[in-house]
């Protein structure tokens, strides 16, 4: 087992999590709307006060189980105060407001940089801005005037307590991720700015394999480090398989990856990312949502030696795809809502299959999957249990709001 020495130590799905990254959900839930709700990727209005309850009894739950739990927001304040980075960031993150008008652009840096609170001013940069709360001088901008119905001068970013998908950690690095939407892609730029200039992960520490610049899409919640071998990544409505193939070059070149499994999952808002249908649970188990199974399509990327890579569809069943990469004597399907069409459905909507394992057979569910927590259960997972009453409305579980920084080897 390799001893921990860098920031970002990940070569596995369910080595035991020692770090996370979390981001708590804040004011941006209250700029939710019912007629804007499908531009920002949500289903529903959570309750604020008691999505923030749920995801505080999350994040104890990982330190009672010896998990150093970090935020999102307070490392990106840590990182831009060390650099000396505020109006760095303030222009940049303006830039990609869609903001037109100059006025406007004026009246909101100056707003931002007139917080001495960094920590208070990356919050609002994510809760965005009502038109009520901002007045030019110089007059209304066009937009101004004909999108009148629409009441945000600047979108808030509500899916950020999905820390899983704006960039993604595997061995001493990451990919910085380039999202599908803008509502999203705004938020790899905290991101950027962490491992640009944070005094722990910023300035080289944390090696880049993916960055937000690039043309093709890739999004966490496709990435799965199965083993220090083994990667998968799903071909989703999130990621391009134009991406994969980069990536893959740049992995076997820079890590001991020796596969790198392409799972092709089609174009579904419900399996917008592989772990939604998909997760690893312990050495030789995983949960998997029924309706991928079906002429599931998985092809197996290895390196050439020469930085080329292979390209071979797999004929094999997944179970033993997965237990002769991962060298084991077979393992182990968990089917989401124990294969009945009705539990399964209704349970992977509400994140199912999207556990966050612990450590080898612990493993992070929500408690109102009853039937696939059964079934867990009796496969002889230890689960930790938690209530996403709110947090689920954004269509997200416990992997999907965690992204692990270091993991013990096993
Ligand atoms: N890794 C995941 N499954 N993330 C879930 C993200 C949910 C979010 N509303 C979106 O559509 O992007």
């Amino acid at each position: 087992m390799s001893e921990i020495t860098r920031p970002i130590h990940v070569k596995s799905e369910i080595g035991p999590l020692k770090k996370v990254l979390l981001h708590r959900p804040g004011k941006e839930l209250e700029n939710l709307v019912p007629d804007f709700l499908e531009r920002l990727l949500f289903d529903d209005i959570p309750y604020l006060e008691d999505a923030q309850k749920e995801h505080d009894a999350f994040a104890e739950a990982l330190r009672e189980n010896g998990v150093e739990v970090l935020y999102l927001e307070k490392l990106a304040a840590e990182a831009i105060d060390a650099g000396g980075v505020k109006e760095q960031f303030v222009d940049e993150w303006l830039a990609e407001t869609g903001v037109q008008s100059q006025a406007m652009l004026k009246a909101l840096k100056d707003y931002l940089l007139g917080m001495d609170d960094t920590y208070e001013m990356v919050l609002k940069t994510m809760e965005g801005f009502r038109k009520t709360e901002i007045e030019v001088e110089g007059g209304k901008s066009l937009s101004d005037l004909y999108e009148t119905d629409y009441p945000f001068i600047v979108d808030p970013m509500p899916n950020l307590y999905f820390t899983r998908d704006p960039f993604a950690t595997m061995y001493n690095g990451v990919t910085l991720n380039h999202m599908m939407s803008d509502t999203r892609n705004r938020e790899t730029l905290y991101g950027k700015f962490i491992f640009d200039h944070h005094p722990e992960y910023g300035n080289g520490k944390v090696d880049r394999f993916y960055d937000r610049e690039e043309l093709t899409r890739i999004e966490g919640g496709d990435e799965l480090v199965l083993s220090k071998d083994v990667l998968a990544v799903g071909i989703s409505q999130r990621t391009d398989a134009r991406s994969i193939e980069k990536l893959a070059g740049r992995l076997f070149k820079e890590t001991d990856f020796k596969h790198i499994f392409a799972f092709l999952i089609g174009e579904n808002r419900k399996f917008m990312h592989l772990d939604t249908v998909f997760t690893m649970v312990d050495y030789d188990k995983f949960t998997i949502h029924p309706e991928i199974e079906g002429g599931l399509k998985v092809w197996d990327i290895t390196p050439n030696g020469d930085g080329s890579v292979n390209i071979k569809e797999t004929e094999d069943e997944l179970e033993n795809i997965l237990a002769d990469a991962l060298g084991q004597d077979s393992v182990q399907l968990i089917r989401c809502g124990d294969g009945d069409p009705v539990a399964s459905a209704r349970e992977q909507w509400n994140d199912g299959s999207n556990t966050l394992t612990i450590a080898p057979g612990v493993v992070v569910v929500y408690d109102r999957n009853t039937v696939t927590n059964r079934i867990l259960e009796e496969a002889g997972l230890k689960l930790i249990k938690v209530r996403g009453s709110e947090l689920v409305r954004g269509r997200g579980g416990p992997r999907c709001m965690s992204m692990p920084l270091q993991r013990e080897d096993i």
